[in-house]
């Protein structure tokens, strides 16, 4: 691939507004995004979707910036790389840390398809041209304004709504919700929220005809939610619980699901989002792509894993007009009516305003080969 030079980006972009979840509150996104330049100019890009404190999973900003720094890109700059799943033996010896591999992973993607003059999608063997989406939408303090942002999303066309719940904000919420939305696909995030001790709980929502309650119990979970599968009939799926193909098989062995929200980051990659792809696609488990508050070059690798054949249920990507003032890209992600178009342009799809990405970077190193 003749990859000679490899920007770390450190970015800051404020969110429209705040998101909220079982776990916290955030608008000023803090993430990284990686540059991967070949000996002819191309670029490939990546995103690195940590946040700046480490609630949703261990993994946060500044971790990732020292992985890469210190290991992943010196590491990368000193083999020859000639396919993206090469990086997985370059990995190997490191343990975790899925968010950081997984941006320098997917900036190498897109320079190989580019280098290819293929779409991501293609060669990841995508074969949708159109994808269904949904939305996500943070806690509220009012139900008057909790019900208002979903009127809102559903006049968009927004194929499904998400909302998050956690203990006092549960059972009345989605209650209020369905009496206004009795029949709109509706589901729930618990941002592991819950234990077994709350399986009364978890049990009144099986009246209100949910696709799924997501992450329920605590991360990295399998054995317990096994257990609340078999006594719910809401369908559990599964988000901070899934961070490899391993993680995926044990949990549909054992029946701990019967979705899997995959998350590029969460797993470290798109090589192994495809490995867990074909897995669920076999095991008869369909996926959804998850959001973690991209800016346009994550949505981007999200749309292009979406497209493939077992993501079979609405996701998070929503345009990007959902949390950006100015995406980081042209032309934008618009979702018409809850569909958004895989594009065939050449990697990611779209052009990165490089302009607008030193604007919001606080921090910038070049490695050279
Ligand atoms: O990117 C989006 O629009 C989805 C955001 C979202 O729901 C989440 C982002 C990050 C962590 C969590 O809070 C939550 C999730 O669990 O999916
Ligand atoms: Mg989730």
């Amino acid at each position: 691939m003749n990859i000679s030079e490899i920007k770390l980006y450190h970015m800051q972009m404020r969110m429209k507004h705040p998101f909220t979840t079982s776990f916290g509150t955030e608008q000023d996104r803090d993430f990284l995004l990686v540059e991967v330049k070949d000996s002819s100019g191309l670029s490939g890009w990546g995103e690195g979707v940590a946040s700046e404190r480490p609630l949703y999973s261990e993994e946060f900003t500044q971790q990732s910036w020292s992985m890469l720094e210190q290991f992943l890109i010196p590491e990368a700059l000193k083999q020859e790389i000639s396919h993206p799943d090469d990086l997985q033996y370059l990995y190997k010896p490191y343990k975790r840390n899925y968010m950081a591999k997984s941006a320098l992973e997917g900036a190498v993607w897109d320079l190989y398809a580019k280098q290819q003059g293929k779409s991501l999608s293609t060669m990841l063997g995508g074969t949708k041209k159109h994808i269904e989406v949904g939305i996500s939408l943070g806690i509220e303090d009012s139900y008057e304004k909790l019900l208002e942002n979903i009127q809102g999303k559903v006049d968009e066309g927004y194929k499904r709504i998400k909302i998050k719940i956690k203990p006092g904000k549960d059972v009345d919420v989605v209650r209020e919700v369905r009496k206004h939305f009795p029949e709109i696909p509706l589901m729930v995030d618990a941002n592991s929220a819950y234990t077994l001790a709350d399986i009364g709980t978890l049990k009144a929502l099986d009246e209100f005809k949910l696709m799924m309650i997501e992450q329920p119990l605590a991360a990295g979970d399998i054995i317990d939610h096994a257990k609340l599968q078999k006594e719910i009939k809401t369908p559990v799926c599964l988000d901070e619980s899934i961070h490899s193909y391993e993680d995926a098989r044990q949990a549909i062995a054992l029946g701990s699901c019967k979705i899997i929200n995959l998350k590029i980051g969460r797993v470290g990659g798109l090589t192994e989002s495809k490995r867990i792809h074909d897995l669920c696609e076999q095991a008869g488990i369909p996926l959804w792509c998850g959001g973690m508050l991209e800016s346009g070059i994550g949505r981007a690798h999200n749309i292009a894993i979406a497209s493939l054949a077992n993501f079979t249920l609405p996701g998070d990507t929503a345009s990007s007009s959902r949390y950006w003032e100015k995406d980081i890209i042209v032309p934008e992600v618009v979702a018409e009516n809850g569909i958004l178009t895989v594009n065939d342009r050449p990697g990611i799809g779209y052009d990165v305003l490089v302009d607008e990405v030193e604007k919001h970077a606080i921090n910038k190193k070049v490695f050279k080969k």
